[in-house]
């Protein structure tokens, strides 16, 4: 599909906690800064094949708050009772979505349900970032939306159990004013010139390291001049975390060596870093971890791979950033997550910074699996596996 689509913000957060309000609000902003927006809801989608079936009043269930509260709890049961039946109804919501705004440079989407957007959703625009934002409230503040938070309504909302929203934002002071400084703040940056250029840096490889692979040199950045000092920047300007708080700069050789030295270096933190097994010396924590997704491509060799961090460089660690040159099936950032875990860091104290991912592959589908959920993962960049 021909899209213009650089980046997809999906709104997630408890009922009556702002989301519809803050997407408008983000979709202005975004305007204001001349890019193309459109603030979606994907449950309109569902309102309409509701509509139809019940012979309600669609514009009344999208429009009129008393009367979509009246019949939410119906709504709810008829969306769960079409996913009973169609199981791939979500991916097909969204997808019709961003087919009838493929045109717009940002599309800010509200009303999805799934769990997690993000690790669900991204392998089917793959060449378009998404992101998920969590709208969070307080009772009393959700309790001022009109036709806002009710006891008797289903207040679960996203779980934090095993996801990380991409970012969060506290919708409990000043309005407008709040949500939109955090589009200037964090929104903005995702779409700034600066990641195009980075962008442009990557040569395309045709038929490497196999046949009908395209190879994305994302290493090769830094054989670019100022390409490792734009990478540094925008790596360290784009991790969402407090850079004083983190302990470490975790890699793993070879490729996020290069990005996490330079990373390090300009963050003013200390490295600590994976290596093949049998290279560093005792005291070592290891794991076996299967190869990369390129390099199980690359001609014969073990399909396993052992690697071994120093204790000694992790003791008193508690939380940590790790940098890699890429995400794609996301065996490489499990078996780093397994060392840590090791070491005991929990998923919830790292976070992860890659330079390019490739949705693809599925590589936070993969790290959820494995019960990595909660580690917050972001990329600078993504890329299409074709
Ligand atoms: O998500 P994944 O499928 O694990 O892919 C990501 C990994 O692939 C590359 O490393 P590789 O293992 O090929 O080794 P290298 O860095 O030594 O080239 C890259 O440096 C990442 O670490
Ligand atoms: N096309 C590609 N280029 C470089 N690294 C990759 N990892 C997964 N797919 C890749």
């Amino acid at each position: 599909m021909e899209s213009t689509l650089k980046l997809i913000v999906v709104v997630t957060g408890k009922h009556g906690a702002g989301k519809d309000f803050c997407g408008q609000v983000w979709a202005s902003t975004l305007e204001d800064h001349d890019h193309d927006t459109r603030a979606v809801s994907i449950s309109d989608v569902t309102k309409r094949e509701y509509a139809d079936a019940t012979g309600t009043d669609y514009d009344r269930l999208v429009f009129d708050r008393p009367y979509k509260e009246h019949h939410r709890a119906a709504l709810t049961a008829f969306f769960q009772q079409q996913v009973e039946s169609r199981p791939e109804l979500p991916e097909e919501h969204f997808l019709s979505l961003v087919a009838k705004d493929k045109d717009a440079d940002v599309l800010i989407i509200t009303g999805m349900r799934d769990e997690a957007p993000v690790a669900n959703m991204a392998h089917l625009v793959p060449n378009v970032k998404v992101i998920e934002v969590r709208v969070k409230a307080s009772r009393i503040m959700r309790q001022t939306v009109p036709g806002g938070y009710h006891a008797n309504v289903n207040d679960t909302g996203p779980s934090d159990e095993n996801c990380c929203p991409s970012l969060v934002f506290g919708n409990n002071e000043s309005g407008v004013k709040a949500a939109e400084e955090f589009a200037r703040k964090h929104l903005l940056p995702l779409v700034h010139e600066d990641l195009q250029k980075l962008s442009d840096m990557v040569r395309v490889v045709p038929d490497f390291p196999q046949p009908g692979v395209n190879f994305r040199h994302v290493l090769g950045i830094s054989q670019k001049p100022d390409g490792l000092a734009l990478c540094t920047r925008l790596l360290h300007s784009h991790f969402s975390g407090s850079w004083p708080k983190v302990d470490a700069v975790v890699c793993c050789e070879a490729g996020g060596y290069v990005f996490a030295s330079a990373l390090a270096m300009w963050a003013d933190r200390p490295l600590v870093l994976i290596r093949k097994a049998g290279k560093l010396p005792p005291l070592t924590l290891l794991t076996v971890k299967p190869l990369s997704y390129i390099s199980k491509l690359a001609p014969a060799q073990d399909q396993e791979q052992r690697i071994e961090v120093e204790q000694d460089a992790l003791s008193g660690v508690k939380s940590v950033v790790v940098i890699d040159d890429v995400l794609s099936s996301g065996e490489t950032l499990c078996g780093i997550l397994q060392l840590l875990l090791q070491a005991g860091i929990q998923a919830g104290h790292v976070q992860a910074l890659v330079v390019a991912e490739f949705p693809v592959h599925r590589g936070r589908a993969f790290l959820r699996q494995q019960g990595f959920g909660k580690v917050d993962v972001q990329s600078l960049m993504v890329f299409g596996g074709e």
